[in-house]
């Protein structure tokens, strides 16, 4: 890939050539980027002819007529358009990777469940092969739900490229480096960043450090958001400077490659005869971005009680229902615990909307044993759960000085739609069988005293 080409600062100014080493800053920003100078066309998106020899071309993520403040298009000037990037299509097996629905009948989702890590197998995987789908909720049909996947990545995809046209794909690092050479540009992503990948976007995968494994929430529905903030104002929580948009580079590369297209649920493939990543400008305000976790910057409680875990949303997929996400992606960081005579860690509950968590690093403190980097867990729609024995005993019982939570690092994808269980995730995955023996030990305590019996 070529490097950015910035352009030339007028005489006599000096500043930085090029913005944060690769990236535009901005959540749903309209950026405007190019590879080679004058490629992108001033004031206009279709001229006559444009520059370079090349072609224009709209990437619509919502449909035209789209609220202004949802309505995302980017226009690509390009080597050729896509449609020379597709030849026939022929239907491919990828039997890890499912879609909704997808209820296996001899699979009982009705259940608390929690995962160690997956392990890598020792067999070669890219992000095709090595797509491990847990989950799946709703319908890819109709446009709503979405699956929940482990990735393992020994190797990059080579002259393989690849576009969901199902999905937006939210993806959570636990382990290893990989690279999205994407068509509007480059992403790298390490742990404690998270990525997400338009539906639409055409691109590859290599591996920067392997292996590496990892979470993806596919997301069928309308595209992830930041969510309003209400009460708490401008700022905190994700701050859409953090957000990184890639700016334009490309390949101008023959070679024989394979376009592989995920579309309703069906894997496809076809043969050409050179790179797609071929936009050499783009502008526009649909495009993949990344960004650091560590930038969150949370909000709780500073007297009393515990909040929902709606404070802690990243990002949000609304679903059409106000306040029903089809998605909320969820995060637990580190963080400082001040909340006086109060039970701090998560509470005992049962919710409408299923809760698929994972743990990127460190300790989860409703769960201090068994919830491990790289696992995940499952409380399925009103399926109730809370902090195992350890962690109601120590809250119940600690000294409530100001504290604070280290080394933690976990998520949950919550969607309004129960979650069905992949065959996979009940018979190849590591499936902790004893998970509900964390809360064996919850002893019943009432003794008719009102200080119960401790
Ligand atoms: O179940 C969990 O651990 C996630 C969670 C955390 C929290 O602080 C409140 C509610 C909730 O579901
Ligand atoms: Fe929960």
């Amino acid at each position: 890939m070529r490097d950015t080409v910035s352009e030339p600062l007028p005489e006599g100014m000096t500043g930085a050539p090029s913005l944060s080493g690769g990236y535009a800053p901005g959540f749903g920003n309209d950026f405007e980027t190019e590879a080679l100078p004058g490629a992108l066309p001033r004031g206009m998106n279709s001229p006559q002819r444009c520059a370079y020899g090349l072609y224009a071309e709209q990437l619509s993520g919502t449909p035209f007529t789209a609220p202004r403040g949802q309505n995302e298009r980017t226009w690509c000037y390009r080597i050729r358009p896509s449609v020379k990037h597709m030849g026939r299509m022929s239907r491919i097996d990828l039997p890890y990777w499912k879609s909704a629905p997808h209820v296996d009948p001899e699979v009982t989702s009705l259940g608390q469940y929690r995962w160690d890590p997956v392990p890598h197998a020792g067999e070669a995987l890219t992000w095709l092969t090595g797509m491990r789908t847990m989950t799946t909720a709703g319908d890819v049909n109709t446009q709503v739900g979405m699956a929940a996947h482990v990735y393992l990545v020994t190797e990059g995809m080579g002259d393989t490229y690849f576009y969901s046209a199902d999905s937006e794909l939210l993806v959570v690092p636990q382990e290893g480096r990989l690279r999205f050479a994407t068509e509007l540009g480059v992403i790298d992503l390490a742990p404690q960043e998270v990525a997400v990948i338009p539906r639409g976007m055409v691109y590859r995968v290599d591996l920067l450090e392997g292996p590496a494994r990892g979470f993806v929430c596919e997301n069928y529905g309308q595209k992830f958001d930041l969510p309003d903030r209400g009460p708490i104002g401008a700022n905190c929580l994700a701050n859409p400077r953090d957000f990184l948009a890639p700016v334009a580079c490309f390949e101008d590369r023959d070679c024989e490659a394979r376009m592989v297209v995920k579309w309703c649920g069906a894997f496809h493939e076809s043969r050409i005869d050179h790179s797609p990543l071929d936009v050499i400008a783009w502008h526009g305000n649909y495009a993949p971005v990344k960004y650091d976790l560590k930038t969150f910057s949370p909000v709780g409680a500073i007297l009393f009680d515990h909040p929902d875990p709606s404070i802690f949303t990243v990002l949000t997929a609304p679903s059409g229902v106000p306040g029903t996400a089809n998605i909320d992606f969820v995060l637990f960081r580190d963080r400082w615990n001040v909340a006086e005579g109060t039970f701090r860690p998560p509470w005992y509950h049962k919710n409408v909307m299923s809760e698929l968590m994972g743990n990127i690093h460190g300790v989860y403190d409703a769960k201090p044993q068994g919830f491990v980097p790289g696992g995940m867990s499952l409380h399925n729609m009103m399926l109730p759960h809370g902090p195992d024995e350890d962690a109601f005993r120590a809250a119940s019982l600690a000294d409530l000085a100001p504290s604070k939570l280290e080394d933690t690092m976990a998520f949950m994808f919550e969607t309004r739609f129960p979650q069905h269980l992949t065959r996979f995730a009940a018979e190849e995955a590591p499936l902790q069988d004893d998970y509900v023996e964390c809360w064996a030990a919850l002893r019943k305590r009432f003794d008719g005293t009102p200080e119960g019996d401790w």
